[in-house]
């Protein structure tokens, strides 16, 4: 019962430090990999903004190299034809500068001067060919009046920038821009009388400038780019990039749905991940930004993304949750030791008290107990100490009780000798013993003769009285180790142990008797009385209580009977 106590109360505090320690340590990891997260989405969000910044970059370089170029003498003196060998050889020179920006820019793909005469015709081109600058002349120079960003550039006022949207180049025979995905960025060039003369345009290689940002990207990122309407034009995938180009669209809303908001401006950037949002990016880490793009070109954006796997993010936290689970071990382990310790030193006092409670209802003695302490197990053993006290004072007089009433049920109330009762009882236990080792034993019957005269003639009292002074007799005269009872009224029984013949009996009744008739004073009264003496003898005169009893009985009466007539107090003794 203790023991199931003190493994109840250690199991619960065990229990207790253990879920303590573990949930403090899953919370600890939990809140870790969240920050891990969280930073991490910091990080993709930044980087982000820094290739949108460097796109942006890109676009402004071109733009300002267009304009270096633009400002160039060779430039007016061709679109202003100052006769041909001049524009020749500005040509030429503009060719040299033209290849020169180009080996310096591996993304440009082209730059070209086209004029505003003959459909756009090309006035001087460098093109990037299998990685080498190449200029296209003569009979080579196309006319490119037809496309948007010759005439819409033509339509802008000097000085301003052209910046078409990304898509790819379809025209033909371009060298390494054919076909390959880009933008362009153009300057008007007015005539020396104010009219369009021509454009100078530079050839911007998507490809090329992803690639150097995806260089600069930490490992692991993977890189996104749609235009306004969400088509994928960067992907990790090239297969997936502009769709629109062959008739199906792959939109970015589509494969990232939470991004939609972003195409509808309703957000300028997002994060998630797959530890707070599973749904929308199961097992990843995003971030996507909307950038504005173009020069004054009107609401043109592109939304950059940057994905990172939720594994590579949180790989860190590995190695922490397992220092977290060995600490939870070691501290449930102290828990549970804690706990042990705890829980016996709180049932220590417990068991002291349990243990004095057994013992007191076995023994009925009182073990130390812990009234000193101040708490309620302190009071718990004052009580308990105090109730043994009770219980202890109620016990005795109990007992008290309990022998004044076996006595009573034993005794003669008057002579205070043994009663019937007891003197049945001694004999009984003589009777069992004498059978077992042989001892013989007498029983004698005292019977006082004419005492009802007593009583008649000097009161109920004066009897009792006689009736004392009888019984004290007789137990002076027999030995200490007989017994003396009153069976009642006027009757004796004697019960003497050892072996005794008829003479030696004939002789002790003799002084039994001489005993008796002795003259008392009694309240100033001299009386005399005489006693009838018969008796029984074991093993000869019965085998039984009762047999003996009334053997002795008989024999008394049989005295009696032979000395009738007579006067009590006249009557002389024996
Ligand atoms: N004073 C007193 N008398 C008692 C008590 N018990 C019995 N007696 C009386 O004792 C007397 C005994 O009566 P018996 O033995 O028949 O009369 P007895 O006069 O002794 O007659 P015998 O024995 O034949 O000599 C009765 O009168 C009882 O009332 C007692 O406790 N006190």
């Amino acid at each position: 019962m203790r023991s199931g106590l003190l493994v109840k109360l250690a199991l619960l505090l065990a229990v207790f430090g253990i879920l303590s320690s573990g949930l403090t340590g899953y919370y600890a990891f939990s809140a870790h990999r969240t920050m891990l997260v969280s930073a991490a989405q910091g990080d993709l969000l930044t980087a982000a903004r820094g290739v949108n910044r460097r796109l942006l970059q890109a676009e402004e370089e071109a733009a300002d190299d267009a304009m270096l170029l633009a400002r160039l003498v060779q430039v007016a003196q061709v679109i202003n034809g100052h006769g041909d060998r001049p524009a020749r050889q500005a040509r030429d020179e503009l060719a040299q500068a033209f290849a020169g920006m180009l080996a310096l820019h591996p993304e440009y793909l082209q730059v070209r001067l086209i004029g505003a005469a003959d459909n756009g015709l090309e006035l001087v081109r460098v093109d990037s060919a299998g990685g080498l600058t190449l200029r296209v002349d003569g009979q080579d120079l196309q006319e490119k009046g037809h496309f948007p960003y010759v005439f819409e550039t033509l339509a802008l006022p000097a000085g301003q920038i052209y910046q078409s949207a990304i898509g790819v180049n379809h025209e033909r025979g371009a060298h390494d821009a054919e076909g390959r995905p880009g933008l362009m960025v153009a300057t008007p060039l007015p005539r020396s009388d104010g009219q369009p003369g021509g454009l100078l345009v530079i050839n911007l290689d998507l490809e090329r400038l992803v690639g150097q940002l995806r260089a600069d990207l930490p490992k692991g990122y993977q890189l996104y780019i749609a235009n306004r309407w969400g088509d994928f034009l960067v992907h990790p995938d090239p297969a997936q990039t502009f769709g629109f180009e062959q008739g199906r669209r792959i939109l970015m809303q589509d494969s990232f749905a939470a991004t939609q908001p972003l195409f509808e401006r309703k957000l300028n950037n997002l994060a998630l991940s797959g530890l707070e949002q599973p749904q929308q990016a199961a097992g990843r880490v995003m971030a996507f930004v909307r950038q504005p793009v173009g020069q004054g070109n009107h609401d043109d954006f592109v939304v950059t993304g940057l994905v990172q796997p939720l594994d590579a993010v949180l790989e860190s936290a590995v190695p922490l949750g397992q220092r977290i689970i060995h600490m939870v071990l070691a501290f449930s382990i102290i828990a549970i030791l804690l706990a042990v310790v705890f829980a016996r030193a709180m049932l220590r006092p417990i068991n002291t008290l349990a243990q004095a409670a057994s013992s007191f209802s076995e023994t009925q003695l009182q073990q130390v107990l812990p009234v000193e302490r101040n708490d309620e197990i302190g009071v718990l053993a004052r009580n308990f100490e105090r109730m043994q006290r009770q219980i202890n004072s109620h016990m005795a007089s109990l007992y008290d009780n309990q022998r004044e009433l076996s006595y009573l049920a034993h005794h003669d109330s008057l002579t205070g000798l043994a009663n019937r009762s007891l003197f049945f009882q001694r004999l009984e236990q003589l009777l069992q013993l004498s059978q077992r080792n042989g001892a013989p034993f007498a029983v004698l019957f005292v019977d006082l003769d004419h005492f009802k005269e007593v009583n008649d003639l000097h009161g109920h009292a004066i009897g009792d009285q006689v009736l004392q002074i009888v019984a004290r007799r007789l137990l002076h005269t027999v030995r200490g180790s007989d017994m003396v009872a009153r069976m009642g009224g006027d009757e004796y029984l004697i019960l003497l142990q050892g072996n005794f013949s008829d003479d030696a009996l004939g002789e002790l009744i003799d002084k039994l008797r001489l005993s008796i008739s002795e003259a008392m004073t009694v309240a100033g009264q001299r009386l005399e009385v005489g006693a009838s003496i018969g008796y029984s003898l074991y093993p000869r005169d019965g085998s039984t209580a009762e047999q003996l009893v009334n053997e002795a009985d008989h024999a008394m009466y049989h005295v009696k009977s032979g000395r009738r007539g007579g006067k009590v107090n006249s009557l002389p003794c024996g």
